[in-house]
């Protein structure tokens, strides 16, 4: 087993606004309408990739796969780049280019262009730049077939041939890529699965493309956290209060996560309670005076809750107090039979964090758009909903979104969702404290998970995270 980033991986990604194919066709249209060639910009896109590969891939044979469209474009141009730079390149055409830009781009190629059937020898490394953003339907399996065959390695220029941009979709034996190099913006297939899985790395290449100001989606990224000054005192810090059920180690997980990410008092309702480390948790026998502390900054509920009667009155009691709250686990189950409508009741923001199976029992089949699926419940919930997996989805009923780099395989292990909800919980509780809102504050949550769960590295518990989170916080 490796301790290494082997799972996909983001690098040096700067600028994390997220744009669908049509954004990024606007987005290009502006600068055309503002006087810019489309060649120019093609022949940055190019330059730019290519003087990645250049860098990362120094000394090996190349075979530059075009298609007919733009990305076809990017490819001649990188081509004649990576040649002017001294590599042995080939070129390989799977069909005549169809767009002006790259109609000329093929003719600043000066070598020879082969067809896709005449290709018998692999190179060290086959770039892919047969379909980007552009593409409308699946790879014809024995184009996906000759891919994997054209090359040792794979480089995809913008996207893997074969995946959904905007989805993430992708059908069929697709081939892996050990770069995928995105051009002027992220797009949502960089990020969702099972897309994402198809590149080992994905870098940006960079070009003058305008990011537009009302773009509703982007990268989860490090959260602003403000360190604790020493005018602080417990309740500035943020009061948490988690109320457990049946199974009360869900429920301490959610608790001892809500501490170690910093709030500053964290209680716990219990049907029952002990005396156990740690001692500065506050335990507390459930009773609905436990909401009556106006000092409350935020409620978790649902790690370790039945659906039993007592479970739904103390999620209905939860969702008359209006403060922030974070639903999880067994209160997303009960919330099914109370209604969505019951999440209005207060002003407050409620956060649902479901898995997979969860999503589909409140809101019905994920089918293939998970970032569609995801802005929907937002929307007809009105919560912040954060649907959980390898690449989270995290949606605001205004319509913002943003999507998590691919977290560390290690977290598929019980009770890391525990973990997770304790960390939304202190989140929004500070939110006064760090000065974002609940939809940054789930982000900074979520992002903090993923960190603790890198620093806990591979065969990692629940329980290694509290620890873990403890370095994260005072790191981030
Ligand atoms: N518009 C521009 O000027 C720029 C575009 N850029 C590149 O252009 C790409 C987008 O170019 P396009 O919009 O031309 O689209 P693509 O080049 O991605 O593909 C479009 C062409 O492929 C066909 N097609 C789509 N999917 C197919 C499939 N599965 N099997 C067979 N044929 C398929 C379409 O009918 C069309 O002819 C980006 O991904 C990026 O690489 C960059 O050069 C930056 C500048
Ligand atoms: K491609």
């Amino acid at each position: 087993m490796s301790a290494s980033h082997y799972w996909p991986q983001l690098e040096g990604i700067e600028q994390t606004a997220v744009l669908t194919a049509a954004e990024t066709r606007a987005a290009e249209q502006a600068l055309f309408d503002g006087g810019i060639a489309p060649i120019d910009l093609m022949e940055q896109a190019g330059q730019a990739a290519a003087a990645i590969i250049a860098e990362r891939f120094a000394g090996r044979t190349m075979l530059v796969a075009c298609g007919p469209g733009n990305n076809g474009g990017d490819g001649y141009v990188i081509a004649r780049a990576l040649a002017e730079r001294g590599f042995v390149v080939r070129v390989v055409a799977l069909a005549d280019p169809r767009t002006d830009s790259a109609k000329a781009m093929r003719a600043r190629w000066t070598g020879p262009v082969e067809a896709i059937a005449g290709v018998a020898e692999p190179a060290e490394v086959a770039i892919d730049a047969l379909f980007g953003s552009g593409q409308t339907r699946a790879l014809a399996p024995d184009l996906a077939q000759w891919l994997r065959a054209a090359g040792k390695q794979r480089i995809a220029i913008d996207l893997p041939s074969g995946t959904v941009t905007d989805t993430g979709a992708a059908e069929g034996d697709l081939p892996n890529n050990a770069l995928t190099i995105a051009i002027g913006a992220l797009k949502p297939a960089h990020l969702l699965l099972p897309a994402a899985t198809l590149s080992d790395r994905t870098v940006l290449a960079p070009i003058d493309l305008p990011i537009p100001a009302d773009h509703k989606l982007h990268l989860v990224t490090p959260p602003p956290l403000r360190d604790p000054h020493p005018g602080d005192n417990k309740y500035t810090r943020g009061k948490v209060v988690v109320i457990g059920g049946a199974m009360a180690g869900a429920a301490h997980l959610s608790a001892i996560a809500a501490m170690r990410s910093g709030a500053g008092y964290v209680e716990l309702a219990l049907d029952q309670t002990e005396t156990a480390t740690p001692y500065a948790l506050v335990r507390r026998l459930w009773n609905e005076t436990v909401l009556a502390d106006a000092r409350i900054s935020a409620i978790a509920i649902g790690p370790g809750l039945d659906d039993s009667a007592e479970s739904r009155a103390k999620l209905e009691a939860v969702l008359a107090v209006d403060r922030p709250a974070v639903l999880d686990a067994g209160a997303l189950a009960l919330l099914k039979t109370i209604g969505l409508d019951a999440l209005k009741r207060v002003a407050a923001p409620r956060v649902l964090t479901p898995h997979e199976g969860e999503f589909a029992r409140l809101f019905g089949r994920i089918g293939n758009d998970r970032l569609a699926a995801v802005r929907k419940a937002a929307e007809t919930s009105g919560a912040i909903v954060l649907l959980k997996g390898g690449s989270t989805v995290i949606a605001a009923p205004d319509g913002r979104a943003a999507i998590t780099e691919i977290a560390p395989p290690w977290l598929a292990t019980a009770g890391t969702g525990d973990v997770l909800t304790g960390i939304v919980a202190t989140m929004l509780a500070q939110m006064p404290v760090h000065g974002f809102d609940a939809f940054a504050a789930v982000q900074a949550a979520v992002w903090l998970h993923i960190r603790a769960a890198e620093r806990a590295g591979p065969v990692l518990i629940a329980d290694d995270l509290l620890f873990a989170l403890k370095t994260t916080v005072a790191k981030a």
